[in-house]
């Protein structure tokens, strides 16, 4: 049965003594249920339905989260950011989260103001790195820099708590050490271990997409989408520049229990729409489209120019 899910952002009044971000779910098993919705509300105290909606949907085992402006788009990634972290300290005590670069980071830059900065548990955060450009970390070039200035340097994360590579080896030693490293956070479980995959099991990765429809520096019809035995590998013929980098691995990605992908603007649109949409067999996907969560959550985060060539686009636009 297919299965799809409805999210109402900031359409449903709520009364003044609830929390003003409040937000509700509905969940129905076909499109014409989301019919039943205004009849629902009217039943519903403290809650009045005003307009027409259904900016989000789950389709198969990931969901989509479409938003109209990448204002919208960047309060709900750092809402869902927030509500993994607090329940992963509440869970397990710490936070492990992978990062990636690019315009994901920019996005990111609501958990820096109010009220995430005084909410969110900034010591328990273990931060990592899905992908890394093998440059030095003062390298404009370098993620680690990106995330750094934009964000890690405006929260209060505990310095020792930021594993980024070792920028003064090579391509092949980073990928080595910094999974060594990983190796040694998984033995004390500040990251878990995945009970199905001999992989680390990340809280939350986070990764945006490339035109090209890569994720971290897994780029298409490239050897690196095959490798399956080492946990961090590494490139140095990365066809967007720097050549040099070093990247998780699929299997490491899709044993994390949460890994949202944030693609904006008409450039991705035609990846998104591989990655997303049934393209058939005889089309190979592309790195995105193989990110599928063994046993954990995939959420996709675009805004309206992104999702411009999805299937049904119009299913989930408001
Ligand atoms: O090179 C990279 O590109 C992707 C996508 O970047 P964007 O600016 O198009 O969003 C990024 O996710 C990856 O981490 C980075 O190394």
């Amino acid at each position: 049965m297919k299965y799809y899910k409805y999210i109402i952002y900031k359409q449903i009044r709520i009364d003044s003594h609830l929390p003003p971000s409040s937000v509700s779910c509905f969940s129905v098993t076909s499109p014409s249920s989301f019919l039943l919705l205004p009849p629902l509300c009217k039943h519903l105290s403290g809650v009045e339905l005003v307009g027409s909606m259904a900016l989000s949907g789950v389709r198969k085992d990931r969901e989509l989260r479409i938003h109209e402006s990448l204002d919208e788009l960047s309060t709900d990634l750092a809402d869902y950011i927030a509500e993994l972290s607090e329940a992963s300290v509440k869970e397990r005590g710490v936070f492990a989260i992978a990062l990636s670069g690019g315009s994901l980071i920019g996005l990111m830059g609501k958990l820096c103001e109010a009220p995430y900065n005084k909410t969110v548990d900034w010591a328990k955060w273990y931060i990592f790195w899905a992908d890394e450009r093998v440059v030095a970390k003062s390298h404009v070039d370098s993620n680690y820099k990106l995330a750094k200035d934009r964000l890690l340097s405006k929260v209060p994360i505990i310095p020792s708590h930021v594993h980024s590579i070792n920028d003064s080896v090579s391509a092949e030693e980073a990928a080595d050490d910094y999974e060594f490293v990983i190796r040694q956070l998984v033995k004390s479980r500040v990251i878990s271990v995945s009970d199905i995959s001999d992989c680390p099991k990340f809280d939350l990765i986070l990764l945006g997409m490339g035109p090209d429809g890569h994720v971290a520096s897994l780029f298409p019809n490239h050897s690196v989408l095959e490798e399956k035995d080492e946990w961090v590998t590494f490139i140095t013929d990365s066809p967007k520049p720097p050549p040099e980098r070093i990247t998780f691995t699929l299997p490491v990605i899709n044993s994390a229990s949460n890994v949202a992908i944030v693609a904006t603007g008409d450039s991705k649109a035609e990846a998104a729409h591989m990655a997303v949409d049934d393209m058939g067999s005889d089309l190979p996907p592309v790195p995105a489209g193989i990110v599928q969560p063994l046993k954990g959550k995939l959420v996709w985060f675009l805004d309206k120019a992104a999702a411009s060539k999805l299937d049904d686009g119009t299913q989930f636009s408001a």
